[in-house]
């Protein structure tokens, strides 16, 4: 404690949590983290004294190596002697019992030797394989640092290498031709209580299109941060990939891909493999929360209309980052001093139609149908284009027009500017419409040109909004340090991979990072502590109203519209509470701990939440019995 103060750095207060008896599998007790490389500054006294914590029970057969083996049971140099006994470790580990600190700083120690972002990754995911605990810990520690790595912009390149990296395997596979198998197949995955899956059938990985099955990375990249960041215990989820095949030729001719080598299903033939296992994962884990996540668009909206309204599930592209440029939107208009009710005077002007353009293009429009415009008022005050320019019905062919999803037609709709029409350009339309916002979900590197940003800020009349969500940065609409040069640094910029802080003419400028990871860990975490019967338009704007919320006078003055990274944990668990109550309200909660009168939900999810530490190990006679 004397050397912390010494040594000047901030620390909190740790609180223990008793934890219930079905939560015993994993320590739960709370601390603060420490933001310190240094061994020395957490002592003992810290975390409690051992007798509080809960012992992780494994089964009475596994000693020695297997448990050093397992990284769910994994503490490396960490063992203590007594544990060394008794589980038959002694003499298989150097002598000297390292602390968890002392375990992080190596890490980060090696970590931060390498040069290459893509060795980074495959050093965590090792550690990730390792000693899950470990992992999760120096993820909690240095999650600004880290997410970057393990997720948006790294995750992609590791992505696009999954095949010719692959080393071991994490998650399941369901592929087209295990159809009839999978509710037996269900039952290879170890562990017994698993809350929350994330799927994905590989088609559309961040911008980089279909990688087939080589899109694990995503889910195992999502899932980390719902342990790291939404406190879900890491045997608690579940990445997966639905493998229907890939239309990526180029993928098909590697000798070394990994997944089923020929043209993607389609049609009832697709439905069919996604119902299966979708039946077969509720069948084994009734509880668990589905996230679809990176199903291109032609499939993510009719999976989505699918299921919405029967299980508990969300799709994270569509209506996780609509809640999550909401919540951007939201924090924009609070920095000008405005309420959600002015949202009414916005003109967006939206560069793609896809899955995430038109997720957020609704729940935006929406938004503004909330704050007191009609329908058709809302609508026209979008203007959203793909690759043909313009989305409009005016100009559009009946066939074309015919053509679109019910989601794309509501937006080709009606324009403020009534001349508006089919395949306008994005110049033209940054010209006649003068928006508020310019937002990119585009898959198109430098679209937002020099040319396009200028006229954005000249007709704008006010502080530009610009927000390019494309991921990863390669493919990025517009980089920070542009969009501040070519608005004179006065535009709100908030990206969805991260870009450094730009200095332009002197001062400093923070991007924000606008990206789903700030509601999608506290989102599912909150539905599956409430045991929610389905995810509700409610309960995605509560989020985003929690996100948008938690955005501190700091960040605020550094003109920020989305909260660091850093406190990314915080952030997640003001939007699991905001999820639950909306739940409760909703009377779609179904944990019974939580129907009491009375009941304080945050501390009810602050308690559930999974924190990253080392706890007693003992071996468990009846392990197998339940
Ligand atoms: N920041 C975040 O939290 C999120 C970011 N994304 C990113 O958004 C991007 C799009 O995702 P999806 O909608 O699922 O992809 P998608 O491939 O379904 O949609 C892309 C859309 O962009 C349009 N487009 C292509 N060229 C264009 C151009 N020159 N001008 C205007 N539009 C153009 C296409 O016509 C299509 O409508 C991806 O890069 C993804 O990584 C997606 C979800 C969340
Ligand atoms: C962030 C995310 O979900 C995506 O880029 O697809
Ligand atoms: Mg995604």
């Amino acid at each position: 404690m004397l050397l912390a103060r010494r040594l000047g750095r901030a620390r909190h207060a740790t609180t223990i949590r008793a934890v219930s008896a079905k939560d015993a599998s994993i320590a739960y007790q709370k601390e603060k983290a420490v933001e310190s490389d240094s061994c020395a500054i957490v002592d003992k006294g810290t975390v409690g004294p051992y007798r509080l914590r809960r012992p992780l029970k494994i089964p009475l057969s596994h000693r020695g190596m297997e448990v050093i083996q397992d990284p769910l049971y994994n503490k490396g140099t960490a063992f203590e002697p007594a544990e060394r006994d008794r589980l038959g470790l002694r003499g298989l580990l150097p002598p000297k019992v390292s602390s968890m600190d002392e375990q992080c700083a190596r890490i980060m120690l090696r970590l931060r030797s390498f040069e290459d972002d893509i060795q980074k990754h495959m050093y965590l995911s090792e550690l990730h394989d390792r000693n899950e605990t470990l992992f999760h810990r120096v993820v909690v520690r240095h999650i600004g640092e880290l997410a970057p790595l393990i997720y948006t912009p790294t995750v992609g390149q590791a992505c696009l290498e999954f095949g010719h990296m692959f080393k071991r395997p994490r998650g399941m596979y369901f592929s087209a031709d295990d159809i009839g198998q999978m509710n037996a197949m269900v039952q290879n995955w170890p562990m017994k209580d698993v809350r929350v899956v994330v799927v994905t059938d590989g088609s559309r990985i961040l911008g980089l299109g279909d990688l087939g099955a080589n899109g694990m990375g995503i889910p195992i990249g999502k899932l980390a941060l719902y342990c790291a960041a939404g406190g879900i215990a890491p045997h608690r989820v579940l990445p997966v990939v639905v493998d229907v095949g890939t239309n990526n030729v180029e993928l098909r001719e590697d000798p070394l891909y990994l997944g089923l080598k020929r043209p993607r299903l389609t049609g009832a033939a697709y439905y069919e493999v996604v119902d299966e296992f979708v039946t077969a994962v509720l069948h084994r884990w009734p509880k668990t929360l589905i996230q679809f996540e990176d199903f291109e668009s032609s499939v993510a909206q009719p999976l989505l209309d699918r299921y919405r309204d029967k299980i508990l599930c969300f799709n994270d592209d569509i209506q996780g980052t609509g809640a999550t440029v909401l919540a951007g939107v939201l924090a924009c208009l609070r920095q000008t001093g405005k309420t959600a009710q002015d949202l009414k005077d916005q003109r967006i002007v939206m560069c793609g139609a896809g899955s995430a353009g038109v997720g957020v293009s609704t729940v935006i429009k929406d938004a503004m149908i909330a704050a007191g415009l009609s329908e058709e008022e809302a609508r026209s005050r979008f203007y959203v284009l793909e690759k043909e320019g313009l989305l409009a019905k005016q100009g559009m062919s009946p066939a074309d027009y015919d053509s679109l999803a019910p989601e794309q037609q509501i937006l080709a709709e009606s324009f403020d500017v009534p001349t508006a029409k089919r395949g306008d350009s994005l110049l033209d339309v940054i010209k006649y419409a003068k928006p508020t916002m310019l937002i990119g979900a585009s898959t198109v590197a430098g679209l937002f040109t020099e040319e396009v940003v200028r006229a954005f800020h000249e007709g704008c009349g006010g502080k530009p909004i610009i927000m390019p969500l494309s991921n990863p940065t390669s493919k990025c609409e517009v980089s920070a340090s542009d969009a501040y040069a070519w608005t004179n640094g006065e535009c709100v910029f908030a990206s969805g991979s991260p870009f450094d802080p730009v200095e332009y003419e002197g001062t400093k400028y923070y991007p924000s990072q606008c990206n789903n990871m700030f509601v999608f860990p506290g989102l599912g975490l909150g539905a599956s502590v409430a045991e929610a019967r389905v995810v509700t338009d409610a309960m995605l704007r509560a989020a985003s109203e929690a996100c948008a919320n938690s955005v501190n006078v700091e960040e605020m003055a550094r003109g920020q519209v989305f909260p660091s990274v850093d406190r990314i944990r915080d952030v997640s668990l003001d939007v699991a509470v905001a999820t639950v109550e909306s739940a409760l309200r909703d009377g779609l909660a179904t944990r019974e701990e939580l129907l009491r009168p009375g009941v304080d939900v945050r501390a009810f999810v602050e308690a559930k939440s999974y924190f990253p530490a080392y706890v007693p190990v003992v071996t468990d006679p009846g392990f197998f019995d339940n």
